[in-house]
């Protein structure tokens, strides 16, 4: 999907949000445990329920990774449930030496070799430009690089002044922006760390950014939106937990709806405020 695309899109919809789907079989209903796969009929009980309200999908690779080959099936399923029109992330923090990265590129963007066909993959930056150039040699697929994160111990890096007063977020921004356009680069910025945004956009006008961090992290929307959003929305905001787990009952599918209507309701006001 191309830049372009995912504004049109959300223009259509009124909404930037991404739901995030970390499916955990310890959490979901009990009653969906007789049925033959519970992970994948969670899922598509979600994504049927919040389809209309969202732009992306975003499951986290590590809450199927865990559960092994059935695992990777489940996420391949997963995946195929989703409508054409929405935007898939593959949150996998990947990132290694330039050949490994190119066979994690292939793993989420080669359908014909992997079975994934993922829009986007998040990945570290931390081992520089031949880890990431792998996943940029693929047409309308994007990288997430990992910028500022929403969780407590990412300050024991990312703020690490450099010799010129420049945090090593900074860095990673702006060397960032030698190796890709804003058509194939988008950072990931936790909702947590909302009072930076405004500073960040100087570094990264153009940029999408997946923010995670409002729902279950406490977050606030209102402030990602008024301090991040730029003239073509560039904002993907996560919520995972708190739409998902809404209910743990019969009614978690209609809870999730509501959840995720209350947030695009949300988005749709501020989409006029800010766009
Ligand atoms: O900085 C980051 C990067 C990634 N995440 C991921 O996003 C979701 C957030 O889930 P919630 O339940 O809405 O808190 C999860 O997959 C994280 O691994 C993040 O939170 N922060």
């Amino acid at each position: 999907m191309t830049r372009q695309q995912l504004f049109d899109t959300i223009l259509e919809k009124r909404s930037f949000l991404c739901v995030g789907l970390d499916t955990d079989i310890t959490k979901i209903p009990p009653h969906l445990l007789k049925e033959e796969n519970p992970v994948v009929e969670f899922n598509r009980q979600i994504i049927e329920a919040t389809a209309e309200f969202c732009v992306a999908y975003k499951p986290n690779t590590a809450f199927y990774e865990s559960m092994g080959v059935k695992g990777w099936q489940n996420l391949q399923e997963t995946m195929n449930l989703v409508p054409e029109n929405i935007f898939t992330i593959a949150d996998a923090k990947r990132g290694d030496i330039g050949n490994t990265s190119a066979m994690y590129a292939r793993a989420f963007f080669n359908k014909e070799e992997s079975g994934f066909d993922f829009d986007s993959v998040t990945v570290a930056p931390y081992m520089g430009v031949d880890s990431v150039s792998p996943f940029l040699g693929f047409d309308n697929k994007w990288v997430i690089l990992l910028a500022l994160t929403s969780n407590e111990g990412g300050k024991d890096f990312q703020f690490s002044e450099l010799k010129s007063e420049e945090k090593l977020f900074e860095k990673v921004v702006k060397t960032a922006h030698t190796w890709g356009s804003p058509e194939q680069i988008m950072f990931v910025v936790g909702a947590t760390r909302a009072s930076e945004l405004s500073d960040f956009r100087k570094i990264a006008p153009d940029n999408f950014l997946l923010v995670p961090g409002v729902g279950a992290q406490g977050g606030s929307l209102q402030e990602v939106a008024q301090f991040g959003m730029n003239d073509k929305c560039g904002l993907l905001v996560n919520s995972s937990r708190a739409i998902i787990y809404a209910s743990k009952g019969e009614d978690f599918a209609e809870k999730a709806r509501e959840e995720a209507k209350k947030l695009r309701d949300e988005m749709d006001i501020l989409l006029d405020k800010y766009l």
